[in-house]
């Protein structure tokens, strides 16, 4: 884990061009800004290049395109890969509806990831494993989850975040178990969108060390949920505001204070 990471995040204050679905846009702006980021929102196609030579890292949500989106997708991911520049996926639902499975399939033939951050629900569709994703959510299932999160990033030769009251971040081989977190997390929509375009951040700033990125993102971003959680924290409305303050006030000592992760 390099939680050094942070402070470097924060000093570096990369551009992260995003892609976003229309219900949590704004949190995922807010979300990049207070860590320390500069989030940057497209809508169109004609800025694409321009666009991607301004950003540090790219990510692009799957959470309410349509076909005009999904063209701007795709000439973004390859931009991006021209650039050498990292994509973070969040294939939002495809393991609810069959043609989001099919886009997100399609697209990742169209261009290479450096990570894909999804829940259980989503991981286990692009795996072909048994689940019942239920909408946006994971759903329930009692495939493997670590050797299903090892097929998808076997297949797409890219690093595997997948989310839930434990995150798992495999590069195919090297399994790293996060433990931290809160509950809370799951009636905030959005939460998944956040961690998306922070593991965009983080890439930003890891010289090309994709796996590192992501499980440093999922421990300091399920650990700022726990100390949201523990401030006068009563539902989600207080949950949301306590995140974003601590997005921007949680320094690396606390985060590894009550930093839960293992190797498996
Ligand atoms: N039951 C839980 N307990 C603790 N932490 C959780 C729990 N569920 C999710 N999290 C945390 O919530 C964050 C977002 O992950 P989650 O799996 O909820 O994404 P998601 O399903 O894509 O969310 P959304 O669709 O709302 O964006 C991660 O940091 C994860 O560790
Ligand atoms: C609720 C919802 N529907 C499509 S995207 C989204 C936000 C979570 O990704
Ligand atoms: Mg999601």
């Amino acid at each position: 884990m390099k939680l050094a990471w942070l402070d470097k995040l924060r000093e570096q204050n990369p551009v992260v061009l995003n892609i976003s679905n229309f219900v949590t846009v704004q949190d995922v702006a807010n979300g990049l800004n207070a860590l320390g980021a500069s989030p940057i929102m497209s809508e169109e196609i004609a800025e694409t290049k321009e666009m991607v030579a301004i950003s540090d890292a790219i990510a692009l949500n799957l959470g309410s395109f349509t076909q005009t989106q999904i063209a701007h997708i795709k000439k973004m991911g390859q931009e991006a890969n021209f650039a050498h520049n990292p994509i973070v996926l969040d294939p939002v639902a495809v393991g609810a509806i069959s043609y989001r499975k099919q886009t997100a399939l399609q697209l990742l033939q169209d261009f290479s990831v450096a990570v894909i951050r999804g829940n259980a629900g989503e991981i286990a569709a692009l795996a072909n494993f048994s689940w019942q994703a239920k909408g946006i959510d994971a759903g329930f299932g009692d495939s493997n989850v670590v050797e299903m999160a090892k097929v998808v990033a076997k297949k797409f030769h890219c690093i595997i975040l997948m989310s839930g009251k434990t995150d798992y971040i495999t590069d195919g081989n090297r399994v790293t178990a996060v433990h931290n977190g809160t509950k809370l997390f799951a009636i905030h929509v959005g939460s998944g969108d956040m961690l998306t375009s922070i593991v965009g951040a983080f890439a930003a700033v890891s010289k090309g060390d994709y796996f590192e990125a992501a499980q440093t993102a999922a421990l300091v971003f399920a650990a700022i949920g726990e100390l949201a959680a523990k401030d006068k924290c009563i539902g989600p409305g207080s949950f949301t505001v306590n995140l974003l303050d601590q997005l921007f006030l949680a320094e690396s000592q606390q985060i590894s204070a009550i930093a839960d992760y293992e190797e498996l």
